[in-house]
This record gives C-alpha cells, sequence and structure tokens, in this order.
C-alpha cells in the first residue's frame, strides 16, 4: 500500500494545500531551472522503503521576500488549473521553518518538448507534432477561458508526459488579467524572453490572450524545427538583428525588425499550411491574430487530413 502524502487542509478552504514534508521527500537528481526557482527529480518516500512515488519539485530560487510571493502567487495559479494539458500540482513543501517553499508537481518522465524533439527527430512525423500543437492550444484555450496570460510560452516550457501527450508547464510569469481590461502591463519586465514576445509586449508591456498567440507561433516555429538549436527563435533573429549591436538595446532592434514586417524564415520541410498559420499568430496588429479555440480547430482538421 503506497501512502499518500499527508493531507492538512487548513480550516480556511482556499488555503487547502497537500502537505509534502521534508523529511520523506528525498532528492535524486535535477530536472532544470524555470523562472524563479530550479526543479528537482525526487521520491516521496513516507515508508522509506523506495516505495513512494516520484515527483518534481520546484525549489525557490532564493527566500527574498519578492520572490517568495511571486512563488507563492505560481503555486496558487498552478493549484487552481485541472487540465489534460497543463502539468498537475500536487502540492507544497515548506522548509526551514516556513521561511522557504517548494512547489510539488507531477513527474512527466520525457522531459521538456525541446531535449524530446531534438532526440527524436527522425521518428516523430507531421501527425505526431500537429497533435502536439493542439494539445498546447486546448491547454491555453483552458488557462484564457480562466483570465490567464502565461506570458512564456515557448518550447521549454512544454512538457512530454508520453509519445502523444505534452502538457504546459512553468507559471512563474502568468498573470490575469484585471476584468475590466483586455490585457495586462506589466511594471518591473525582468529577464524577459523577447524572442517569443509580441511587439506590444516588447514596446509597451502589453500581454495579453494575443500575445500569447504571438508566442504560440513562435512554439510552433520550434516545433517544425525540431527544437534544432541552430535554427532557434534567438539565434535566427540576432543573425538578421547582427550580433555587433551596439547603443540601442537588442529589443528596439527586434521591434523594428517586426515592425518591418520581417518573419521567422519557415522551417526546413515545414508544411505551407503550418508556415501560413505561424504567419496568421505574427500579425502585427494583435486584434488580426486568431484565438486558440480557431488555431485549435484548424490544427485538429491537419492532423485528420495527415491520417488520410
Ligand atoms: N517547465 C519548465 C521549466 C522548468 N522545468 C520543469 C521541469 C520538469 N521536468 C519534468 N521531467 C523531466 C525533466 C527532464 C528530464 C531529463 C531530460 C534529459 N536530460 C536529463 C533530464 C526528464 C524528465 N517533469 C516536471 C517538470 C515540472 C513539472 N513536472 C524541468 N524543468
Amino acid at each position: 500500500v503506497t501512502q499518500s502524502p499527508v493531507c492538512r487542509s487548513y480550516s480556511h478552504p482556499q488555503h487547502d494545500q497537500t502537505l509534502f514534508e521534508e523529511r520523506y521527500l528525498r532528492y535524486i537528481s535535477p530536472l532544470g531551472k524555470g523562472n524563479f526557482g530550479s526543479v528537482e527529480l525526487c521520491r516521496y518516500d513516507p515508508l522509506g522503503d523506495n516505495t513512494g512515488e516520484l515527483v518534481a519539485v520546484k525549489k525557490l530560487q532564493s527566500n527574498k521576500q519578492s520572490n517568495l510571493e511571486d512563488f507563492q502567487k505560481e503555486v496558487n495559479t498552478l493549484h487552481v488549473l485541472h487540465c489534460d494539458y497543463i502539468v498537475k500540482y500536487k502540492g507544497v513543501c515548506y522548509s526551514m521553518g516556513r521561511l522557504s517553499m517548494s512547489l510539488v508537481m507531477e513527474y512527466l518522465p520525457y522531459g521538456s518538448l525541446i531535449g524530446y524533439l531534438e532526440k527524436n527527430k527522425h521518428n516523430i512525423n507531421t501527425r505526431r507534432m500537429l497533435l502536439f500543437a493542439s494539445q498546447i492550444c486546448k491547454g491555453m484555450e483552458y488557462l484564457q477561458s480562466l483570465r490567464y496570460v502565461h506570458r512564456d510560452l515557448a518550447a521549454r516550457n512544454i512538457l512530454v508526459a508520453s509519445e502523444t501527450l505534452v502538457k504546459i508547464a512553468d507559471f512563474g510569469l502568468t498573470k490575469v488579467i484585471p476584468h475590466n481590461k483586455d490585457y495586462y502591463r506589466v511594471t518591473q519586465p525582468g529577464e524577459s524572453p523577447i524572442f517569443w514576445y509580441a511587439p506590444e509586449s516588447i514596446t509597451e508591456s502589453r500581454f495579453s490572450q494575443k500575445s500569447d498567440v504571438w508566442s504560440f507561433g513562435v512554439v510552433l516555429h520550434e516545433i517544425f524545427s525540431y527544437c534544432d538549436i541552430s535554427f532557434n527563435p534567438k539565434r535566427l533573429y540576432m543573425q538578421e538583428i547582427g550580433h555587433n549591436v551596439l547603443g540601442t538595446s537588442i529589443s528596439v532592434h527586434l521591434a523594428n525588425l517586426l515592425k518591418g514586417n520581417w518573419r521567422l524564415p519557415p522551417p526546413l520541410n515545414c508544411p505551407p499550411k503550418v508556415y501560413l498559420m505561424m504567419r496568421q499568430c505574427w500579425a502585427h496588429d494583435f486584434d488580426e491574430r486568431p484565438f486558440f479555440s480557431n488555431l485549435g480547430n484548424e490544427i485538429e482538421t491537419m492532423v485528420q487530413d495527415e491520417r488520410e
């Protein structure tokens, strides 16, 4: 019998968190780095006989008060998300007498999409790439139904649960759009993944469901490039901008490039209709970009066509 993790729900329901006791959380190996922290493979083994379950534990980077608040927001965000295409929250583990905390999530054995596509590029066909893309759309549609903007949609933050299932992860930059607006303005941009950003996010720190759609277009490009490092978005943009840009910041050059309607080129052997979809996601005017619901339906149709 594997004992489930200790569950202590507090009196006030919104703090009903599943508590993992630090003394039973056995470190195994590093899994990766996310926003605000590193992720480790652990076994939660209260019986001490290695029958406990494997979990992915995201440790808060530093116990700076601001990071702790942001991390708590990430925990609260993930806690309310219940979707097959979003990585599952399991609970939290407090350490150092509540000074630091860790986020406990389901462990996805195949790692991020980046490593998976690079490693398996020779036996992944268009149909499977489109299946992954449609799952990301469904996850994003669910996220948007709760008025969340992810703000860091990128292949590095898509995890592979099985040969036919991927999930969206890393909600460290996710924000809720206020009810009286349809966008979120960020004050402290921090270290931004600008090569996945829509033009309005680069120049005005404006984030919306439509800026996530732009980033999805970049994820499509990554998928159909098999996440090949020599064709990654940053490298392709920097080749165009020129590596020795001085003075004005890279984001100004990037914004001008996008304003001038330069876009990432079609990946090798990319089906024309898929590149067309990327270009729709990269409409400079955010009102012209499709919704995730449209994209999801269009990709489903492509998946069917691929079967015939
Ligand atoms: N997103 C995001 C960015 C932060 N991040 C999240 C995870 C993560 N990884 C896994 N699983 C995982 C990861 C790597 C491998 C291998 C790949 C080959 N080389 C050796 C390692 C295997 C399995 N499962 C998770 C998570 C979060 C929830 N469940 C990793 N980095």
